[in-house]
């Protein structure tokens, strides 16, 4: 499988991410949503910042000898790939948590790519990349350990250490349940194509996902809105659906609240779709 087809399909799917709409709370081309310092310009910039280091990530995976090692590269890579992101960016968070997302998934696939074809990881429903993620990120857990000595804790950090959530972090240690337990599923059984796929999706993950974006922003109060709307918009008719969503937008600029983690959730979704495309084409 030619490794170039994979990266390339990861940053497609952060454009097309972003180009989805309408996205309540979110960055879109019809809408800033809750924010005030990005534009889809900005998440441009900031994709095109990252895609090196998508190639990157993929490689250090198909080359690792050991999983230590792996987690180690991985990590310098990423630290590298969010400082350029946050220079295009002009200092914006715009893909923080999707860069770490897509370095352990990219990492991990071409881990398993090394003994296994993406044909057979496509025929398998993806099973093996939840734990090599897991076991991959464990690095990850010593992010929880002595917060209290840090002077400046990131927004993650400040909401593991107020509300005992793991964010993102908590994801990966896990191997990502919300992808194995929510999205894969819906993806497998809906056969709705084109936009409404993603905003029928976008909607399911908005009423499940302990979105940490969302926390930080609105408190569980914040989190709690927005899963009970998203839950009364999972029986909205794909007719009405654009506009329901239009005033959701409205109402959660009103609030500040942007669902930033299920924006990545979307992310991930265009790119596993992909990798399917990509995986039952002959070799
Ligand atoms: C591990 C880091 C990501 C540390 O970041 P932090 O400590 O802040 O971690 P979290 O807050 O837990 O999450 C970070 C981002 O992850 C996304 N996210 C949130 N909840 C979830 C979830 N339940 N599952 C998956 N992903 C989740 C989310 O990222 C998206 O939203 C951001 C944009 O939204 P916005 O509201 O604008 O965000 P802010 O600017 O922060 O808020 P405001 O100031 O505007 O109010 C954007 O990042 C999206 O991607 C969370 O923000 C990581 O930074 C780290 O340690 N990096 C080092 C490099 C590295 O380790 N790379 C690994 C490669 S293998
Ligand atoms: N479209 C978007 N809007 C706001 N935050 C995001 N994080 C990732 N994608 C985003």
């Amino acid at each position: 499988m030619n490794e170039q087809l994979i990266a390339q399909a990861a940053v497609n799917s952060l454009h097309a991410e972003v180009l989805l709409a309408p996205k309540p709370g979110l960055v879109d081309p019809e809408s800033n949503g809750a924010h005030r310092d990005m534009d889809v310009t900005t998440f441009e910039a900031s994709i095109d910042a990252l895609e090196p280091y998508f190639t990157q990530y993929l490689r250090a995976g198909l080359a690792a000898k050991t999983v230590p090692q792996l987690y180690q590269e991985l990590r310098t890579i990423g630290m590298d790939a969010e400082s350029a992101m946050l220079t295009a960016t002009h200092g914006v968070n715009t893909h923080r948590g999707a860069n770490f997302s897509f370095g352990f998934l990219l990492g991990a696939l071409g881990w398993l790519l090394q003994q296994n074809s993406l044909h057979d990881l496509v025929a398998a429903e993806f099973a093996p990349l939840f734990p090599a993620v897991a076991q991959i990120a464990q690095g990850v857990a010593g992010d929880f350990r002595h917060l209290g000595d840090k002077a400046q804790l990131s927004h993650g950090e400040a909401l593991y250490v107020k509300h005992g959530v793991t964010g993102v972090r908590g994801e990966a240690l896990a191997g990502y349940p919300t992808i194995r337990e929510h999205m894969l599923p819906y993806l497998r059984q809906t056969t709705t194509q084109g936009d409404l796929r993603y905003l029928r999706l976008m909607v399911h993950l908005m009423a499940q996902v302990e979105d940490a974006n969302l926390l930080h922003r609105g408190g569980p109060a914040g989190l709690r809105f927005v899963q009970d709307a998203a839950k009364t918009l999972l029986h909205v008719s794909d007719t009405q659906l654009p506009n329901a969503l239009r005033t959701l937008n409205a109402e959660m600029i009103t609030l500040n609240l942007s669902p930033g983690g299920t924006a990545d959730y979307l992310s991930l979704a265009y790119f596993f779709d992909a990798l399917t495309l990509l995986g039952s084409q002959p070799a």
